[in-house]
């Protein structure tokens, strides 16, 4: 649905998009995080045709989007991270501006208005000027503006930022529900755990370039594998710590109160061998787990360095 390719910026002498590869599969909830200034509003911006990369291709539905940028507009919506000014116009009045700039008058443009304002839970603001509105429901505005033309792509950048906690979960439902409805959506952020509960697939942005990318699922798979073992023996684990010694998977091992901590290299049948091992050795195994995976802890362990600042949870 979407592909973006060595993509670079530069602003000046400084280097904003350093060669930014990333897919969107069709379907997928892509959550697009990294700490303030990774680049995630550039990227977003030249994805949106509003920015020119210096090098690099963006792809929408199989077509060069920086090419054939009028033929992209009509696959995607955008939601951008600041929402202008629109003092004068009440939501209806602005709903139907932009219906008409998609060839939406008359009464199909306002039915597609009406659907969408109730889409969003805003039909009771239709009278409202924009203004009055609150930032969350500015964002609901913006999203079912974003929807108008029916795009397949949606590409929202930070739309939860400066929302309270219950409105943030109120959007991300919408979200999700979009994305049972077929669209694909990008969505961006700086606070990881937003993303972690809702996305598909996930591409971690740091510096100007893609560090960590796939399937959300698969990704804290693998951070699960990488954590140790907590292991539990009724009584003494001596024989324990013996055998595990004897395994060339098993890296480090550590006593954490009554477990025994060890980091293993080996998947689930290697984790099945080992517990195998120590149960035909005739030890009371009363516990074998793998430390929960801590997308988080990678999330800084990839991104850490001074001029970053990530925020971890949705508690800004
Ligand atoms: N027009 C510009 N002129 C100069 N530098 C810019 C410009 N736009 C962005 N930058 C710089 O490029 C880098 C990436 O900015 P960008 O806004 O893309 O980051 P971001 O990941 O969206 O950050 P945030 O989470 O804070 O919104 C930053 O260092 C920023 O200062």
């Amino acid at each position: 649905m979407l592909k973006i390719h060595g993509l670079k910026k530069k602003f000046g002498n400084f280097e904003a998009l350093r060669g930014l590869d990333m897919e969107v599969e069709e379907g997928a909830l892509y959550g697009f995080v990294g700490p303030n200034g990774a680049g995630k509003t550039t990227a977003i911006k030249i994805m949106a045709g509003l920015l020119k990369p210096d090098e690099g291709s963006v792809e929408i539905c199989g077509k060069d989007a920086l090419r054939f940028r009028e033929e992209a507009k009509d696959q995607f919506g955008y939601v951008p991270d600041e929402f202008g000014m629109y003092d004068n116009l009440k939501v209806r009045e602005y709903m139907e501006f932009f219906a008409s700039c998609y060839g939406l008058s008359g009464l199909m443009g306002r039915k597609r208005c009406e659907e969408l304002l109730d889409q969003v839970k805003l039909s009771d603001r239709a009278d409202f000027f924009v203004d009055s509105l609150s930032r969350g429901m500015k964002q609901r505005l913006c999203l079912a503006r974003a929807l108008i033309h029916d795009p397949g792509l949606l590409i929202l950048d930070e739309p939860t930022s400066g929302m309270d906690p219950r409105t943030r979960m109120e959007f991300k439902e919408m979200l999700k529900e979009l994305c049972a409805e077929g669209k694909t959506i990008l969505v961006s952020s700086h606070i990881l755990s937003e993303l972690s509960q809702m996305c598909t697939d996930i591409g971690i942005i740091d510096a100007g370039k893609i560090v960590l990318s796939g399937n959300m699922a698969e990704i804290l798979q693998k951070v699960n594998d990488s954590n140790p073992l907590l292991i539990r023996i009724c009584g003494e684990s001596r024989t324990a710590i013996g055998i595990l010694k004897k395994d060339p998977r098993v890296q480090t091992i550590a006593i954490r109160d009554e477990d025994i901590i060890v980091n293993f290299h080996g998947n689930r049948q290697a984790e099945a061998e080992l517990l195998y091992s120590l149960m035909e050795a005739g030890i009371p195994v009363s516990g074998f787990i793998r430390e929960q995976g801590d997308l988080e802890s990678i999330f800084m362990q990839i991104t850490s360095h001074d001029k970053g600042k990530v925020v971890l949870s949705s508690e800004e």
